[in-house]
Order: structure tokens, then C-alpha cells, then sequence
């Protein structure tokens, strides 16, 4: 037996308690002391050994109220600790211009530092969000950015929006929506999931079927069973795919791989994940067996699957310019499959949640609507069987300041994260190489800095001529930079249309006065209740 076995098993209890207790002192001291002489110390709340500030974060209960608060308490620029990990906070435009700059030198393209459970998930070097391998990443961009921008796909995306509300107004009126009050959060996903397998495929997902249906089991919508069972299996499955990310991205490898809980989990997550890949490669397959026989060009729909197929080849729809140096031959069902995943998992929740907080805030505010009505009588006229047209959309500028200002107010993500790839200087003071970074999306579009009277809602900040007094880099509900959001100009189409078509035709009346948005900040804020009766709008 060694010496050091020897003395372990000399040990008395009280002996190893107090070799335990010195250790922890010992460890303590160390920790507290790398703490107080770190290297560029900024204000910040004081964190525990081994956890950091996770446990004042989750007991504050209100995430969005806590970082809202640390920033009235340390300033626009301040540190957490995530366990040992350093975060630097910023809360304020001119502290995020290195960051967020849609230059090349942006020194800021990583999110996140490297994550074996994203790597495990496939994330780490295909689609975008996650992508840390720059061309990969760029490859996914322009894939979006050919499509989505097309003024064939912007019309065609206004017209299906259109045909998925007209679809849910079908259940509200069915439901007596307009007398009773119910909750419209339970519906906006659903919705939002309809409209975007539309969009992004042409295919009826049915989800608002299976939600009417359990309201309403005597008299089910007119749709087959199993169409609506898979619909259920599909949103499951995405959801799961949403927390299957969580999981991966936070549990430790150790945990993982190396206990029985983790594997377990980790089996489960990679069962779903597997399924949803499967499921939508082969939805991708039967309209790639589709697509072929379809001669003309001109006889294609121009959902974002078909586009995608199309793509160098010579029925191409896209924006592709020959001799591409970026995408080169047709895309694969892998490369599909990825930009597929994005744009439903990027495009139904954000979406959804930021509807309801519109809602919600045009509301309560009557003068606002009173305007907005005032310009969809102008611009769309008063003949509600109208359809509207993708062109009629740059015209209305009242409600995308109504959309900007809901999205400043009360933005769908709260943070935006990155990570410093090279040593950089930000207000003044160095940051380090490999320095992860929490931009404040909500910090800095409440900061009275940029926003006078930062709690008010008032659109008019985003007219002329108001507008040309925005601090660049103060308003980022689509983020920023070189990553900025690539679904931006199918949200504002989708957001805009939506807004018409809610408020030229209905009057959404709150349950009572008092009645708030109740939400949880996911890795968005996720609104689960908002309760309220669809009243059909008054003609004056
Ligand atoms: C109201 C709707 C939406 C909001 C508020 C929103 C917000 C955001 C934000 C804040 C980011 C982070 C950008 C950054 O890091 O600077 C982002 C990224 C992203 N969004 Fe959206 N988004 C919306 C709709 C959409 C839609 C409709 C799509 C798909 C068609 C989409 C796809 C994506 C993707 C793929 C990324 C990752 C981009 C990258 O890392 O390069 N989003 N979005």
C-alpha cells in the first residue's frame, strides 16, 4: 500500500472533515482571489464558486426584469459568470459596433466557444445559427438569401399567408371566438406553423386542424386523421428538436456520455433528431420525384423546397448568378434538408410570439390602431375581399414602425451571443481572445441613451422625421452584423400582412383591462398566454 492509501485509510470522520473543510477553504480562497485580481475587472454581481450567477439568474424568476436591473445597477457594460466562464454584458449601441459591423473584419462571426454537443447534433459546421466553419456558413446564406429575396417567392409568400389566416379566422368564427375569450398564444405557433410549411414547402401542415379538433372532437375539421396525426408528430417532434438543441448545447459532455441519466437522454434526443431528419429528407425526396416531371418553369410554385431544387439548374428560379463561386451544381438533399430545419425552426416561434406582443400593445393602445386602420384604408382600400398584394406592403409604413416599435419594446430574444476570435478593444478596454460576449438586445433598446422615454410605446419614433435620430446598432429585434437575421424580409412580408389582415377586419378585445401577455424567456420570450375574444370590427 502507498503511503498516500495508507493515510487516507487512517483517517478518522472527523480528520477527513476537516481535510475537506481546508480543501474547500483552500479552493474558495483561490477562487475569490483570481476573482478580485482579475485582468480588466468590470461592475458586476459577485459569483459563487463553481456556478458563477446561475442561481441569482434562475431565483430572480424574471430574466428579462434581471438583466434589465443589472444594467441600472452596473452600467451598460458588466460581467456575469455561467459556472467559470466569464460573460461580458453590453447594453449600449456604441459598445456593440465592432460586434455587430457587417464588415469583413468583423472579428466577431463565432457565437459560441466550441460544444461537442452541437458537434454530436451535427450543428457545428452545417446550417447557419451554430455554423463555426465561415464557408459552410456562407454557403447556407446565399442559399437563403437567393430565395427569400426573390420577388416571385415575396409574392407568393403574401398570398399564402393570406390563405393561412383565412383558414384560422374559419376555427375562430366555428370556435364563437368573438364572443368567448380563449387563448390566442395557444393558436399563434400553430398558425405561424401552417403559413411557414406553406411557405416553406407547399404543404398543408394541419396543426391549427389538430388544435381545433381537441375544442371541438364532436365536430372535427374536414381533413384525414392520419394527415392531422402526423401534423401532431411533426410539431412534437420539432419542438423536442428545439429543446434537443438546449440539451446539447448545455448538459456537459461528461454527463452525457458517462452516466446512465445522460445516455438515456441523450438516446432519446438523437432518436427524435434522427426521425425529424429522416421525415423531412423524405418530404424532400418526393418533391424532388415531383419536381422532375414538371417540364415548364413556369408551372413550378415558388415555396423555398422547390426554389432550392431549382438551383443551377436550368429551370432555376433563384438569384444565382453563373459561375457562382459559392454554391456550384445543384444543391443536395443534405444541403436542403439543413436550410429546411432553419427556416421552420428560425421562422414559426419568433414569428408567433412577436404577433401576440403586437397584438397585445396595438390593443392597448387605441390610437394606434386607429391609425394603422386609417392607413389599411388608404393603402389597401375599404373592400375587405381584396386580396393583399406583395407590392402593397411597402406602403405601409405606419405598421412597420408599429412592428419596429413592439420589436424594440418587447423583442423576441432578449440576448444575442458571441464570441471573440481575435484580441479586440471595446469602450476602451481590451478584450481577450476567446472573450464570450452577451449583447443586450433588450438593454440597449431600453436604454433612454437612444430611446427617450424608453418604456413608452409610441411608433412614431421610426417616421419621418423622428427616424433619422435612431443611434445605429440601437435597435436589433433581427440582430446584427454579418449574421443578421436572413429571414428578416419574409418576417416584416409575414408581419405585415398579418397585422392587416387582424386588424382591418377584427377588434381584438382583451379578457379584462388588466390582461398582460404572460411569457417565460426560453431561448426567446415565449408567450403562453394571452387571452382575449376576436371581435369582428365595428365599421364607423
Ligand atoms: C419575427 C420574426 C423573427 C425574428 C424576431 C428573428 C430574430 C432573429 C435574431 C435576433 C437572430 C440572430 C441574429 C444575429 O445573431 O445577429 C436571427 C437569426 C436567424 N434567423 Fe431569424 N428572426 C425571425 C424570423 C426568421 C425567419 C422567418 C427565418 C427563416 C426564414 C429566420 C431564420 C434565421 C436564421 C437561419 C438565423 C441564423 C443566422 C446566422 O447565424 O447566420 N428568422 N433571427
Amino acid at each position: 500500500m502507498s503511503t498516500v492509501t495508507h493515510l487516507i485509510f487512517s483517517l478518522t470522520l472527523w480528520d477527513a472533515l476537516i481535510l475537506f473543510g481546508t480543501l474547500l477553504i483552500l479552493y474558495i480562497t483561490r477562487f475569490y482571489y483570481s476573482y478580485f485580481t482579475r485582468e480588466t475587472p468590470f461592475p458586476g454581481p459577485l459569483p459563487l464558486p463553481l456556478i458563477g450567477n446561475v442561481i441569482q439568474i434562475s431565483l430572480s424568476g424574471d430574466f428579462n426584469k434581471w438583466m434589465l436591473d443589472a444594467q441600472a445597477k452596473y452600467g451598460d457594460m458588466w460581467e456575469v459568470y455561467i459556472g467559470s466562464e466569464k460573460q461580458l454584458w453590453l447594453g449600449r449601441a456604441d459598445l456593440v459596433e465592432n460586434i455587430l459591423t457587417a464588415s469583413k473584419d468583423n472579428k466577431y462571426f463565432i457565437r459560441n466557444p466550441p460544444n461537442s454537443g452541437l458537434d454530436e447534433m451535427g450543428l457545428s459546421y452545417n446550417g447557419m445559427v451554430f455554423n463555426r466553419n465561415k464557408e459552410r456558413w456562407q454557403f447556407y446564406r446565399k442559399m437563403f438569401a437567393q430565395a427569400l429575396t426573390t420577388v416571385k417567392f415575396s409574392r407568393q409568400a403574401t398570398e399564402w399567408v393570406q390563405q393561412a389566416f383565412a383558414n384560422m379566422e374559419g376555427y375562430f368564427m366555428e370556435l364563437g371566438f368573438d364572443k368567448k375569450e380563449f387563448n390566442f398564444a395557444y393558436w399563434m405557433p400553430r398558425f405561424t406553423a401552417d403559413m411557414t410549411f406553406l411557405i416553406a414547402m407547399d404543404k398543408h401542415a394541419c396543426t391549427m386542424a389538430s388544435l381545433y379538433n381537441s375544442y371541438n372532437p364532436s365536430k372535427p375539421a374536414p381533413y384525414p386523421q392520419e394527415i392531422v396525426k402526423e401534423a401532431d408528430e411533426f410539431i412534437t417532434a420539432f419542438q423536442t428538436f428545439t429543446s434537443t438543441m438546449k440539451y446539447f448545447l448545455l448538459t456537459p459532455e461528461i454527463i452525457r456520455t458517462k452516466t446512465p441519466i445522460g445516455r438515456s437522454q441523450s438516446k432519446k434526443h438523437m432518436d427524435n433528431l434522427n426521425w425529424l431528419y429522416e421525415s423531412v429528407l423524405e418530404i424532400i425526396r418526393k418533391k424532388r420525384e415531383d419536381f422532375e416531371k414538371i417540364g415548364d418553369k413556369d408551372q413550378l410554385k415558388s415555396d423555398f423546397l422547390t426554389m432550392m431544387l431549382t438551383v443551377n439548374t436550368p429551370k432555376d428560379m433563384t438569384q444565382n448568378r453563373a459561375g457562382d463561386s459559392i454554391i456550384k451544381g445543384p444543391l443536395t438533399d443534405e444541403d436542403i434538408k439543413a436550410g429546411l430545419i432553419e427556416m421552420l425552426s428560425g421562422g414559426i416561434d419568433t414569428t408567433a410570439n412577436l404577433i401576440c406582443f403586437i397584438v397585445y400593445l396595438v390593443t392597448k393602445h387605441p390610437e394606434v390602431k386607429a391609425r394603422l386602420r386609417q392607413e389599411f384604408d388608404t393603402v389597401l382600400g375599404t373592400d375587405l375581399s381584396h386580396p393583399i398584394k406583395y407590392e402593397d406592403l411597402n406602403k405601409l409604413v405606419y405598421t412597420d414602425a408599429v412592428i419596429k416599435e413592439t420589436g424594440r419594446l418587447m423583442p423576441v430574444t432578449s440576448i444575442n451571443l458571441r464570441m471573440a476570435e481575435e484580441d479586440d478593444i471595446i469602450g476602451g478596454y481590451p478584450i481577450k481572445k476567446g472573450q464570450q460576449i452577451v449583447i443586450s438586445t433588450l438593454g440597449i433598446q431600453h436604454n433612454a441613451k437612444h430611446w427617450p422615454n424608453p418604456k413608452e410605446f409610441n411608433p412614431d419614433r421610426f417616421l419621418e422625421p423622428n427616424c433619422h435620430n435612431i443611434d445605429r446598432y440601437s435597435l436589433e429585434m433581427f440582430g446584427g452584423g454579418v449574421r443578421i437575421c436572413p429571414g428578416r424580409h419574409l418576417a416584416m412580408i409575414e408581419l405585415k400582412t398579418i397585422v392587416a389582415l387582424i386588424f382591418r377586419k377584427y377588434d381584438p378585445e382583451l379578457a379584462t383591462p388588466d390582461t398582460k401577455p404572460k411569457y417565460k424567456n426560453e431561448s426567446i420570450n415565449q408567450c403562453y398566454e394571452l387571452m382575449l375574444r376576436f371581435k369582428p370590427r365595428k365599421i364607423e
